[in-house]
């Protein structure tokens, strides 16, 4: 039996000698090597963090004291401590552990959002229930030095700086880096402490050597020390941390478990708010990892685990097109400018950012700072191009909703995995943009079916000026062309029925639906229903030519890869309203709930989005039940009941 075999929660860890808990490092390292490399993963911050949750675990006593990780995909290895590496065979897929902590995986888990920069306000809340209960437990809260740049981080630590009698441990977990080279003023602080580790050497071996000579005596022995405070406030300005009422300890080196586990002990028994500032590196222990040289591995697919070279061919996704189409308009008008929220590879600007880097500007984890620094810029004529992920525009929506639209400011947001992304659990998934947007006044929102009409409405948006607009698209491969018959105004008309069977149905398909539309109205056709499928390729506002083809219907079914509520589906049986449109209407969209983790693909079919589904679910409504719920719709409104 290995180490790891042995494992089954920290106790097992904290008897362990030293030898032994470095070849249990070693152990977790060829590990988490083995399974990530089949199921991809968050390789390199994982690797980064084996000693650092090893000497958490030794120190602290979870669950009772509570150890919270930002974001939270570096908890792979607190999974291993915690019983559950037998999980990493399915990592991040169906029945298998999730890729961040998960409550209902275990007692030692609290945060499972995987949304950048909350775990200190956890802490501060956390301490604060701790503080009125009377207990002492203490709160670790470990965020990454990425994280640190979101504006969250700030707001809490104002907070628990505020009281020294709550013991709130803030593990800064070092690295330099959130995908790329974190930016911004504090990470070059950071980076200053980082560099400073020799002059603490320095003079911790001056005091040794002092303090065995007792000629000199405790009176140069002092004035090394105010020596070390002068020094301190010039060279190493972990001041700042103090100032703010924050103890700091280090920095420490991250992957030294006696150095790692000395510090901990003492910000334990500190008692009080304390920084301790571990230096770690992403990738550390793998080659492949610590030399990639796009971001470290911090995320990636199915690998070769000796080369670390990616296994398959790689598709061309949805990214990739934005990306080249983003270039050759920045080709061509120069106030576009490309903005991205710590993700330029992702989110494909870095292409951009190598062509123009006087043109695209990495603002660290700060979605609200991109959105309003963009309200900016277009105040000063510029056209921004706002690159995120489709589920961290929530970050935004006020900035979204106050700051661009109210002012009618040109801004365009490019919202990469919209829609159901799977792997990454229910936080990932893109399904709340559409709802958020359909409220912002004056806020177009096109969603593209192909990487055609991605290029298209991409320079659609580029040349809307007086006001927001916004391109949704998913996760992964995307398909050159699913062709139209004809350009109804903006909708494209994707298949018609045969003459003969004439038109029953209008089918609206979303987006990337487009090619699920077409495939359900063939099934139907071959059922003798006649459908029209469209594609409205610009959501936001409703185009009236939907309303105008309705009338021309006896049933209207829309189906999109986003919430349902608040969703195209809703808006578009408003403009029916509103158009005096009286046609049966049904809305097929994801479930206003939380999506346990698994692939795209199972995830769609568990909630009826494959075109097998949505043929089936029109035969029910057109086979005579019209206008009257079916069971599956009861079943839709049940759990939408149960889950709020
Ligand atoms: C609000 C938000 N924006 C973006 C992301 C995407 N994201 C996931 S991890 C990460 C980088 C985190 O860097 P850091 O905190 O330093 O952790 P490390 O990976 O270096 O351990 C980013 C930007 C996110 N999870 N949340
Ligand atoms: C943790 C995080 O927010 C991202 O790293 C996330 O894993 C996105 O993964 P993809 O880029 O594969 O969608
Ligand atoms: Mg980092």
């Amino acid at each position: 039996m290995t180490l790891l075999e042995s494992v089954h929660g920290p106790v097992d860890v904290k008897r362990m000698e030293q030898g032994e808990l470095e070849q249990l490092a070693t152990e977790i390292r060829s590990f988490l090597v083995e399974k990530v490399a089949r199921s991809g993963g968050h390789l390199g911050p994982n690797l980064g963090i084996v000693e650092l949750t090893l000497a958490l675990h030794r120190v602290f006593d979870s669950p009772s004291d509570a150890l919270l990780y930002d974001v939270g995909h570096q908890c792979y290895v607190h999974k291993m401590l915690t019983g559950r590496s037998g999980g990493f065979d399915l990592l991040k897929q169906t029945g298998g552990v999730s890729g961040y902590p998960s409550r209902a995986e275990s007692e030692h888990d609290f945060i499972e959002n995987s949304h950048a920069s909350t775990a200190l306000s956890y802490a501060d809340g956390m301490a604060k229930a701790f503080q009125l209960a009377g207990s002492r437990r203490h709160v670790v809260a470990v965020v990454g030095d990425g994280a640190l740049t979101g504006g969250m981080c700030w707001e809490a630590l104002n907070n628990i700086a505020a009281d020294q009698t709550r013991p709130v441990v803030i593990v800064v977990n070092d690295n330099g880096r959130s995908y790329s080279p974190t930016i911004g003023g504090f990470a070059d602080h950071l980076a200053s402490l980082r560099l400073q580790p020799g002059y603490e050497r320095a003079l911790e071996s001056g005091k040794r050597t002092l303090q065995r000579t007792p000629v000199v005596g405790p009176a140069v022995y002092a004035a090394l020390h105010a020596a070390k405070r002068g020094i301190k406030d010039a060279l190493a300005p972990q001041a700042m941390f103090e100032d703010l009422g924050l103890k700091y300890l280090g920095p420490v080196d991250g992957h030294d478990l006696v150095a790692l586990e000395a510090a901990l002990k003492r910000a334990k028994a500190f008692n009080g708010p304390v920084i301790v500032h571990a230096v770690t590196r992403k990738g550390n222990g793998y080659a492949p990892a610590e030399n990639d040289p796009a971001d470290q591995m911090h995320q990636t697919g199915a690998i070769d685990p000796v080369t670390g070279k990616p296994l398959g061919p790689k598709a061309t996704s949805w990214t990739s097109i934005f990306s080249e189409e983003l270039i050759r308009a920045g080709a061509e008008r120069k106030d576009v400018v490309a903005i991205t929220a710590a993700m330029l590879g992702p989110t494909g600007l870095d292409k951009f950012a190598k062509a123009y880097p006087d043109r695209c500007f990495d603002v660290g984890i700060a979605e609200q700072h991109a959105v309003t620094s963009a309200a900016g810029m277009a105040m000063a004529g510029l056209h921004p191009v706002v690159a995120i992920y489709s589920t961290f525009l929530n970050r935004a929506f006020d900035q979204v909703l106050m700051d661009v639209a109210l002012h009618r400011q040109p801004v365009t947001l490019v919202l990469d995995r919209a829609g159901i992304t799977g792997s990454d659990g229910p936080s990932h998934n893109g399904m709340w943009d559409l709802s958020i947007l359909g409220i912002v006044p004056g806020m177009r929102v096109a969603a593209p079916r192909d990487a055609v009409t991605l290029r298209e409405e991409f320079r659609e948006s580029l040349a809307i000026e007086d006001g927001p607009s916004a391109l949704r698209f998913s996760k992964g491969a995307v398909i050159e062309h699913v062709p139209a018959l004809e350009r109804v105004g903006t909708v494209d008309v994707l298949s018609k029925p045969a003459a003969s069977t004439g038109s029953d149905v209008l089918l609206v398909a979303v987006g990337a639906f487009g090619e699920l539309g077409v495939a359900a109205a063939q099934r139907l056709d071959d059922q003798g229903i006649g459908v029209t499928v469209v594609d409205p390729r610009w959501v936001l506002p409703v185009p009236h030519e939907l309303v105008e083809m309705a009338a021309d219907h006896r049933l209207v079914v829309t189906v999109e890869d986003s919430g349902r509520h608040g969703g195209f589906g809703s808006a578009l049986a408003a403009a029916l309203r509103d158009g005096g449109v009286d046609v049966p209407m049904r809305d097929l969209a994801v479930p206003q709930q939380f999506l346990e983790h698994g692939s795209r693909s199972e995830v769609l079919a568990q909630v009826g989005l494959t075109a097998q589904d949505v043929a089936r679910r029109v035969t029910e409504w057109v086979a005579g039940r019209i206008g009257q719920p079916t069971p599956a719709d009861a079943d839709v409104a049940a759990e939408e009941r149960k889950h709020g």
